[in-house]
């Protein structure tokens, strides 16, 4: 489902960026994707060079072990339910900052770390900005209810098609033991109404629209544009 990305470079200026929120005490939720990629490889930098006291808070497997050989301590939701902020990046983001997550498979646990956080903070390459979100919606299903979310999602007006792994056969399991389906809405001019009609499907674990992010950072080659929820 990843596409539409821009350069290294866009990516990782939003990324570092993002981090000069980060201060000493600080438990940050790490994202998962290449962009908050370059978020733990700098605050790992930052706790190995200069000292600076932070736990993290994984989204995936993919980022704890980022993580870990990066040299950032890390802590779970059990032990440090209430994070000061999580970093993530994202599939897409529309002017009002509703966002579309999930290109990799990590929206459930990234949406209970950032709704864990008191501020979340997305960060995206300016390939990703747009005026309305009109990328699919990625959707974790237990696999027992696929049939009937196929159902409810077509009854919404989504076309459904079921994410399939590389380097394995079949479907893309999640982190959580279950499959993804990526949901065309064309335009999704109604992000949050939508969300709230997704989260009442039985067997939908989780969907990728994000309506809580406080702050965006987008990255160009040569600057980083802010953008704040207007509350
Ligand atoms: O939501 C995500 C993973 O589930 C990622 O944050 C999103 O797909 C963006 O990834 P990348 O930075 O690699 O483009």
């Amino acid at each position: 489902m990843k596409n539409l990305s821009g350069s290294e470079e866009a990516k990782r200026n939003a990324a570092e960026k993002a981090c000069e929120l980060v201060t000493d005490g600080m438990v940050v939720g790490l994202g998962t994707g290449s962009t908050t990629a370059h978020a733990i490889k700098y605050l790992g930098r930052k706790v190995v060079e200069d000292g600076l006291k932070i736990k993290g808070v994984p989204t995936s497997y993919a980022s704890e072990a980022l993580a870990i050989e990066c040299g950032i301590p890390l802590t779970s939701l059990t032990e440090s339910p209430e994070l000061d902020i999580a970093i993530d990046g994202a599939d897409q983001v529309d002017a009002a900052l509703n966002v579309i997550k999930g290109g990799g498979a990590a929206h459930t646990r990234e949406k209970i770390v950032s709704m864990s956080a008191a501020k979340f903070v997305v960060i995206i390459d300016d390939k990703k900005y747009t005026d309305v979100l009109a990328r699919s919606v990625p959707i974790e299903v237990i696999p027992y209810a696929r049939r009937l979310v196929e159902k409810e999602l077509s009854k919404l007006g989504g076309k459904c098609t079921v994410r399939s792994g590389t380097g394995k056969d079949g479907p893309v399991i999640s982190d959580n033991g279950n499959m993804i389906l990526d949901c065309e809405f064309g335009r999704i001019l109604e992000p949050a109404a939508l969300s709230v009609k997704l989260s009442r499907i039985p067997g939908l674990v989780e969907h990728g629209i994000f309506t809580n992010a406080s702050m965006v950072y987008i990255g160009y080659e040569d600057k980083v544009e802010v953008r704040s929820r207007k509350m």
